[in-house]
């Protein structure tokens, strides 16, 4: 089913591993499209921003038929996830959608992608609140508000903790919609739904250290860990998107396998 001309809903029913990357095949392929292709990492970043924010404007129209009363809380992380949150604020910002950036860290650790895009997001004087102010902000949001994860996507690596941990148990605690950016924050693109070395397999025991998604809008291609059978608790309604790379290419990197 084709929501919009970029995104499409993954068939849970047809998933097979030869459809889906791991993280370093993922790596792969924007290295290949940026250093083989020439196609710029803020391109396919952008493209990706687009796809996210083409799906909430649809699914707005869709459901309400495009009152924007609901507010955008966006929590970028330091890297490129984080980097397609500050577009994507940017973006639903110029489409007149209230939005609230929060970012997980000091504007000089951020990827240089990353730096960009929230450079950007403050010379248009989108608003940018305190990190602290966060939990207070997901505890009182309403129903119709979003929450949109891009603290972590295809580059996490271990378990959550310490502040990011908090910032998920408050997401997962709020009233509010959450829409995961690429990956679910605690979700591994390998291996699912990861805690330590080992698949969460009682994911309620865990649920804290990994967002549940209302919906997860993934680039490119569905990653690996989408064939764990607990993934879809924290996944949710997942869509693929297509960020400007040609099949070719992925069929090339899949066959890195
Ligand atoms: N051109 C492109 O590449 C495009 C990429 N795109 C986007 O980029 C995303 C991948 O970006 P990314 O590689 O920067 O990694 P990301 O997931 O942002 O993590 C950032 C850093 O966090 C760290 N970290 C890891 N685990 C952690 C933990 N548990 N707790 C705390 N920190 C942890 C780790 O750094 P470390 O701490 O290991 O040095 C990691 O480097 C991808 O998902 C997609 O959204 C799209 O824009 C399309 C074009
Ligand atoms: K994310």
């Amino acid at each position: 089913m084709e929501i919009c001309p970029f995104v499409r809903l993954l068939d849970w029913r047809t998933l097979r591993a030869a459809d889906c990357l791991t993280a370093r095949q993922s790596r792969e392929v924007d290295r290949f499209a940026i250093e083989e292709l020439g196609i710029s990492s803020l391109v396919l970043m952008e493209n990706a921003a687009r796809s996210v924010c083409d799906w909430i404007s649809q699914y707005d129209q869709a459901s309400s038929g495009g009152e924007t009363s609901f507010v955008v809380r966006i929590v970028c992380g330091r890297g490129n996830n984080g980097g397609d949150g500050f577009a994507i604020a940017r973006l639903l910002w110029t489409m007149g959608y209230a939005v609230e950036i929060f970012a997980t860290h000091p504007e000089a650790e951020f990827s240089p992608d990353a730096r960009a895009n929230a450079a950007l997001a403050r010379k248009l004087g989108i608003p940018w609140r305190e990190l602290q102010e966060f939990g207070e902000a997901a505890a009182s949001a309403q129903a119709k508000d979003w929450i949109v994860d891009a603290i972590l996507g295809t580059g996490q690596s271990r378990p959550l903790s310490g502040v990011l941990a908090e910032l998920v148990q408050g997401m997962n605690a709020s009233a509010s919609r959450r829409l995961a950016v690429d990956l679910p924050t605690g979700f591994s693109a390998d291996a699912g739904p990861v805690s330590g070395n080992r698949l969460i397999d009682q994911p309620h025991e865990l649920a804290g250290l990994c967002v549940r998604a209302d919906v997860t809008i993934t680039f490119v291609t569905p990653k690996m860990g989408m064939l764990h059978p607990g993934a879809r608790e924290y996944l949710g309604e997942t869509f693929v998107a297509s960020i400007g790379l040609p099949e070719k290419l992925l069929r090339e990197a899949v066959s890195l396998q």
